[in-house]
């Protein structure tokens, strides 16, 4: 018999709409009726870790989470499943795969639909990921996000959908693995990334999207000595519009981690282009290029850097790449 932890936080797995179709937290959590179907296979213990939409989730509340997991792998669990709100699941599961020994298999999952609407997928995105948790193949590949029966690695995956159920995506490389009917399969490893024991956390680390005619004032704004990091959703291959370079400049003159990424949805950020602005120049300037993540997880992985205490060239390393 399997021992898993299921972790809840909130978001729409953990709300009903009302009549008017809005979707609010209630008074009581919906999923705290749910009633398992895997008879004496798995046991389950259960709690509210906090019952908040996702976009009211901090680092700091990332860090409670953690601290949280990491108490339950002293507690003869042998697997944890959380519960969280779709729209910043992607940087919680990233935070968590970044911070937490590999131990035991983590599972985040959510739902898009909330508790009462027809089709509702809480309660099966719940079990398949309690599925997943209990499989000894979950371990050791990092925090898993577990939607709509598949199986994706919390470095790459994303919300790609407002409302679909089938929002969560892997661009580029696609999902781990599946929850099939007759159980979970794998088709791809993982190796984790570096993992950063850290204590605290800092929230000063920002990110700006390029755009079209973009000028300095964004980043003018954030060139503060509180500011820890940014990370820049850059144009293309890994490109800026001229008008941002002084600025950018002066943020890396106050010895501020610069990241680059690429807006774009697919691909990675190179140095290719070597006009005014482009790749070449700004990896001259200082400004490190991640390859393989998205801006809001480049996000948490200087935020967990910088908490980490690393020195400069020490962030360079370990932002430049998804695997590093
Ligand atoms: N589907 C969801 O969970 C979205 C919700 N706004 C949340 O992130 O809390």
């Amino acid at each position: 018999m399997k021992k898993i932890l299921v972790l809840h936080t909130g978001g729409t797995i953990a709300m009903s709409a009302d009549e008017a179709g809005n979707v609010t937290p209630g008074a009581e959590n919906p999923l705290d009726n749910y009633q398992s179907s895997f008879g004496a296979d798995i046991e389950l213990e259960t709690e509210d870790v906090f019952n908040v939409p996702s976009p009211h989730i901090t680092p700091e509340r990332m860090l409670q989470l953690k601290q949280r997991i990491d108490k339950a792998a002293h507690e003869g669990v042998d697997g944890v499943v959380v519960t969280h709100g779709t729209d910043t699941l992607e940087e919680t599961a990233y935070f968590l795969d970044l911070t937490l020994p590999n131990e035991l298999p983590v599972v985040i999952t959510g739902a898009m639909r909330s508790a009462n609407e027809i089709g509702s997928d809480g309660l099966h995105n719940l079990e398949t990921a309690i599925q997943t948790a209990s499989t000894p193949d979950a371990a050791e590949k990092g925090v898993l996000v577990v939607m709509n029966d598949e199986i994706h690695s919390a470095r790459y995956v994303t919300k790609t959908h407002t409302t679909n159920v089938a929002t969560f995506r892997t661009p580029t490389f696609g999902p781990i693995g599946l929850v099939a009917n007759k159980g979970v399969v794998f088709f791809e490893s993982l190796l984790r990334s570096t993992v950063c024991p850290i204590q605290s956390v800092t929230d000063n680390v920002f990110l700006i999207k390029a755009y079209a005619g973009m000028g300095p004032e964004l980043f003018d704004a954030i060139a503060q000595p509180t500011t820890h990091g940014v990370v820049i959703e850059a144009l293309g291959a890994g490109n800026l519009p001229p008008a941002t370079l002084p600025a950018v400049q002066k943020l890396l003159d106050m010895q501020i981690p610069v990241v680059l990424v690429s807006r774009c949805f697919n691909g990675i950020a190179q140095d290719v282009y070597a006009y005014e602005g482009g790749g070449v120049q700004l990896k001259q300037m200082g400004v490190i290029f991640c390859q393989g993540l998205n801006g809001q997880k480049a996000r948490i992985k200087l935020l967990v850097g910088v908490s980490a205490g690393m020195s400069t060239d020490e962030l360079a390393r370990f932002v430049a790449t998804a695997n590093s």
